[in-house]
This record gives structure tokens, sequence and C-alpha cells, in this order.
């Protein structure tokens, strides 16, 4: 916990004055947002587009100024975590069932910063099972065409139920085993009709930002 709070309000101190910038979701992310939510009733003003219902709510509640996507053509920087990252930061993210949302705002955004604890740094994508976002309808069929590419999965269910993400659609989890080229395999997933969008977050992200359980902190920069 420690170390999430830590990679969280490091990652705090890109925002500048006037900046766009994403709110990523999850329980790293929640710690740089309530850093936002302090530096903005400190003077900081910034505008900022959230990527899901639940950090809409909590930067509302932290007196966060909230925008639309749609309003604007790009945003300066996005603070988000991640699940897995790999050392050419490939992602794999939607463990929180954010990853549709998160994927958008990401494309739009100019610095991806992703922050993680030491427990997330692997050296191949796979470990932990790939999100993928699918349609309810026929979803087995989907899942079926998904599972061609050599994976099982499961449907992702919450306290008992089916869970259902912001955007009204499905999850599948799916272990792939080891991800040898999380490009290719995340474009030709996307291909199948009945997915939506998947966790990998292939070439995205430019700054990494680690925390670890002694307390120290290191930056990972693409450049
Ligand atoms: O859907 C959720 C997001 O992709 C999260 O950023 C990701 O699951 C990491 O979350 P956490 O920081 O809670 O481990």
């Amino acid at each position: 916990m420690k170390a999430k709070k830590l990679t969280g309000e490091k990652a705090a101190e890109y925002i500048e004055d006037g900046m766009i910038i994403g709110l990523g979701t999850g329980s790293t992310a929640y710690y740089a947002i309530k850093k936002v939510g302090e530096l903005v009733r400190n003077g900081l003003k910034i505008k900022a587009v959230p990527t899901s219902k639940e950090t809409a709510e909590l930067a509302a509640a932290e007196g966060i100024e909230l925008i639309e996507l749609a309003d604007v053509e790009s945003l300066d920087l996005t603070i988000d975590g991640a699940d897995e990252v790999d050392p050419d930061f490939n992602l794999i993210k939607g463990g929180g069932g954010a990853l549709l949302r998160e994927k958008i705002v990401a494309s739009a955004t100019d610095k991806l910063i992703i922050v993680v604890d030491e427990s997330k740094l692997v050296e191949n994508l796979g470990a932990f099972p790939l999100p993928i976002e699918i349609t309810p309808f026929s979803w087995q069929y989907t899942q079926r065409m998904i599972e061609k590419f050599s994976c099982s999965s499961k449907l992702r269910k919450k306290d008992g139920e089916v869970f259902i993400t912001d955007n009204g659609n499905y999850i599948l989890d799916c272990d792939f085993g080891k991800i040898e080229d999380p490009l290719k395999i995340s474009v030709e997933l996307n291909k199948l009709p009945g997915v939506v969008e998947n966790g990998i977050f292939a070439e995205m992200a430019e700054i990494v930002v680690v925390g670890y359980n002694d307390g120290h902190i290191e930056v990972l920069d693409k450049e």
C-alpha cells in the first residue's frame, strides 16, 4: 500500500497548471487522484477526464473539475495503473474492468504515465489473465472464437453475478500463458466480432513509476 501511495503521488508531480489530464482506475490510480485533489484544493487549475464511473465519483468528491473526452482534442497526460508491465512498457490492464475507457483515454493522451508497485513488473506478459471486454450478445460464441487463440477463459463474476462493465458489456479473463507478441495478439483479438476491446496496451506507456516495498521509487522513461 505504501508503494502504491508513493507512486501515485510521484506521478502527480508531472501535472502542470492548465493541463487537461486523464484519471485512471484502480487502487494505485486512487492515490494519484487523491493527490490531484489536494493540489486542486491548493490552487492547481486542471480539468480531468475520468476512465470509469468509480473514478468520476472519487474525482468529483475530491473537487476535481471533470470534462468529457468528447469535448477535447487530446489530453496532456494520463495517470493510470496496470496489472502487468513488461520491459518494453507493454501492459495488461483491466483487472478492475475499466480497460475500454482506459484505452480510449490513453489513445488520446500525449503522455501516459503508469503507476505500479514492484509486483507488477514482469519479463513477459501473460501470468495475469488478459481481460477482454465482449458484448453480452451470444457471448459464448465470442468466447469460442477467442479460445481458438490457444487460451482458456472465464466469464468474470462479482458477488456471484456476471460482472457488467461501465459500458454494459461482459469481461472474459483469458489465460494465454506467456504472451510473446503483445501487439500482434491485441490486433488479432480486436478483429473478432463481439470483442469490444482487450486489455493489452502495447506501445502506449511513456513513463512507468515503480514503487518498491522498501519505500524507494524508480521512474522509468521510454526516451
Ligand atoms: O481496470 C482496471 C485498471 O486497468 C487498473 O488500472 C489495473 O487493474 C490496476 O489496478 P490496481 O492499481 O488496483 O492494481
